[in-house]
């Protein structure tokens, strides 16, 4: 099967300083691959790159990023505009401020689906409606006439989850997306995008600290420690049998963490 996401050494700069170094990985259509590492290592600004989300600062200045054969470090924004939402899809770790403050939520989500397909709003509400549900939104009728102000973190966050599988990509870059989220609510979250790549063979990056998302979900591990990869391979391999001594140190503390009940 050939690559659905294709990312060759890629080096990415902020204002001409390099904050994420050579970072090659592959990614087939229905894999899921979780970015790991600390705080400010470069997991977010390589979903960014593959978003052409970078703004003025921001650059890929080494290395390609194919996305079904088309170098996407090539494309203008305009060209880009055209996978983004349908065909790649994101959910971000803050979702309330990538929502429309004055806009109801039923509203936006009937806009984002409307831009790439055609559909009644009384559809796209009912859509809208049953992936609620499933996610753990239950009062999906007062979601959906509500103002992003008007819910909670977590509640902001799952429509965020909702109104990228709606459009069901093909890639979904997922920065932190069960951050804000209780235990049982996370579960709820992680099983629905598992079966959203069942159904739709949709292919993930998931960008995380939590390693139990990581065991979960992901097929194969990228551990990157100040923007260079420490570590690659299946997730088994890496989580229960890491090399480096970055990874190592990695997993011992998140089972220190563990013990001590966080
Ligand atoms: N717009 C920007 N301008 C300048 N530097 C930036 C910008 N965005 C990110 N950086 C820098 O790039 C580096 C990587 O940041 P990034 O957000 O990708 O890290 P991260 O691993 O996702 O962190 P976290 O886990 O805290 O979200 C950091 O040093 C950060 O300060």
């Amino acid at each position: 099967m050939s690559s659905l996401l294709r990312v060759e050494h890629v080096t990415i700069s902020y204002n001409g300083k390099p904050v994420v170094q050579d970072v090659s990985f592959e990614l087939k259509q229905g894999e899921i691959l979780g970015i790991v590492g600390e705080s400010g290592s470069g997991k977010s600004t390589i979903i960014k790159a593959v978003m052409g989300l970078l703004g003025e600062e921001g650059l890929v200045t080494k290395g390609d990023i194919w996305y079904k054969g088309e170098n996407l470090t090539d494309m203008s924004t305009k060209e880009l505009r055209r996978y983004l939402g349908k065909e790649i899809g994101m959910v971000f770790q803050d979702c309330k401020s990538a929502l429309c403050p004055v806009r109801k939520i039923g509203a936006q989500i009937y806009e984002a689906v409307s831009e790439h397909e055609k559909a009644s709003r009384h559809e796209v509400r009912n859509r809208a409606g049953e992936i609620m549900k499933k996610i753990g939104l239950n009062d999906a009728d007062r979601v959906l006439d509500s103002y992003p102000f008007e819910l909670s973190g977590g509640m902001n966050q799952r429509v965020g989850i909702c109104t990228a599988m709606i459009m069901r990509p093909k890639l979904l870059l997922a920065d932190e997306p069960t951050s804000a989220l209780d235990v049982t609510v996370q579960k709820q979250v992680v099983e629905e995008l598992l079966f959203m790549r069942e159904e739709y063979n949709t292919a993930m990056i998931l960008v995380t600290h939590n390693i139990g998302v990581v065991r979960m979900m992901a097929d194969r591990v990228l551990v990157l420690q100040n923007g260079h990869v420490r570590e690659y391979g299946e997730t088994e391999n890496v989580l229960e049998n890491p090399q480096d001594s970055y990874t190592k140190k990695l997993m011992e503390s998140v089972l220190r963490l563990k013990k001590s009940g966080m």
